[in-house]
């Protein structure tokens, strides 16, 4: 039995859903109760401060860290089962290319390992910035080189490609070039992206889904273009150095006062009506109040939540 889920949302089965997933090191919880769903085909980032358990989950989606607890199942299939093997990539900080291999020897290798392998995308990805087949990897600039280990991933046909962090050592031109290329992609072959980054402007830019972990929890999880207008940036005047009473039957999930003045932002139960002003927050700024308030309520968008008691057809 290989335990496949018929679980399916408006976007066709789930690439990734994870149910009450953990993983404990010796020093604690690196990640703990962690339930969410990521549709098939979209490009979700994942956002979260440093040690926030990013690389742990991406650890567990690729077979690299094994959970402590709970279960995570890749297109309906369990983790541990090798049957997700050919369907995912991943692509770290580090890329792990042979140096003295040539780029044509890298990519034969790529061959050599997957069965699907896709040799026309992967020299296709290569030549299109102009790197040279017969160069030898260690003789590649950081671009270049991220320019092949992209290849390598996507010369795979993931069904699902999970990326720690891959462009931090890129400058400003080169990320804008791999992100052109990641979207372009990802969007002909109807790939799922995981992505984790500390860039929120690129993950505004380049993701529709969000998953945001802070402290080994999940913070928030869904469609982008719902979580920003589930929120607003409320600013007024204080009358006695806190918030207005009336705010407070409302979610607040960062507050400061300054002076006479206050800013909150609130996900509001009802109509906002009050001696304040009310704006719609950037992604951005919905982003930083949520890592920088971890007690906050989680919020799930419609599909985004995986309820414990929801059954599964196995
Ligand atoms: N192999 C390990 N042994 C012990 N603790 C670990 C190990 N890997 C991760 N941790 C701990 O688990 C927590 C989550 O780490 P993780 O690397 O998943 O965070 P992250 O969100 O990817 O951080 P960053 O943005 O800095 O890469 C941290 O407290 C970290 O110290």
């Amino acid at each position: 039995m290989t335990g496949k889920s018929t679980s399916t949302g408006p976007g066709g089965a789930w690439a990734l859903e994870a149910r009450g997933l953990g993983r404990r090191y010796r020093r604690g919880w690196a990640l703990r109760d962690c339930s969410f769903r990521l549709p098939a085909g979209r490009i979700c980032g994942l956002v979260g401060p440093n040690g926030a358990g990013k690389s742990t989950l991406l650890g567990m989606a690729t077979r690299q860290v094994e959970p402590t607890e709970g279960e995570l199942r890749l297109f309906g299939v369990p983790v541990s089962d090798r049957e997700v093997m050919p369907r995912f990539a991943f692509l770290g900080q580090d890329k792990p290319l042979f140096k003295r291999f040539t780029v044509a020897e890298t990519l034969r290798m790529g061959g050599e390992l997957n069965p699907n392998w896709d040799m026309a995308a992967a020299e296709r990805i290569v030549r299109a910035g102009d790197v040279p087949l017969h160069a030898a990897v260690g003789t590649l600039s950081g671009g270049q080189r991220t320019r092949v280990a992209f290849a390598l991933a996507f010369g795979k046909r993931p069904d699902l490609l999970l990326l720690d962090e891959p462009m931090s050592d890129l400058d400003p031109l080169a990320r804008h070039e791999m992100s052109t290329l990641l979207m372009a992609e990802a969007v002909e072959r109807g790939t799922t992206v995981m992505m984790s980054s500390h860039m929120l402007t690129e993950l505004e830019d380049m993701c529709d889904y969000l998953l945001v972990l802070a402290e080994g929890k999940v913070r928030a999880a869904g469609d982008a273009d719902a979580l920003v207008p589930a929120h607003a940036l409320v600013t007024g005047v204080t009358q006695d150095g806190s918030l207005p009473a009336a705010l407070t039957r409302h979610t607040v999930i960062e507050s400061r006062v300054h002076g006479r003045q206050f800013q909150a932002m609130v996900r509001p139960r009802g109509p906002l009506t009050g001696d304040w002003r009310v704006s719609q927050p950037s992604l951005e700024e919905v982003l930083l109040a949520h890592l920088r308030s971890p007690d906050a309520p989680a919020l799930y968008t419609p599909g985004a939540a995986v309820e414990p008691q929801e059954g599964r057809s196995v």
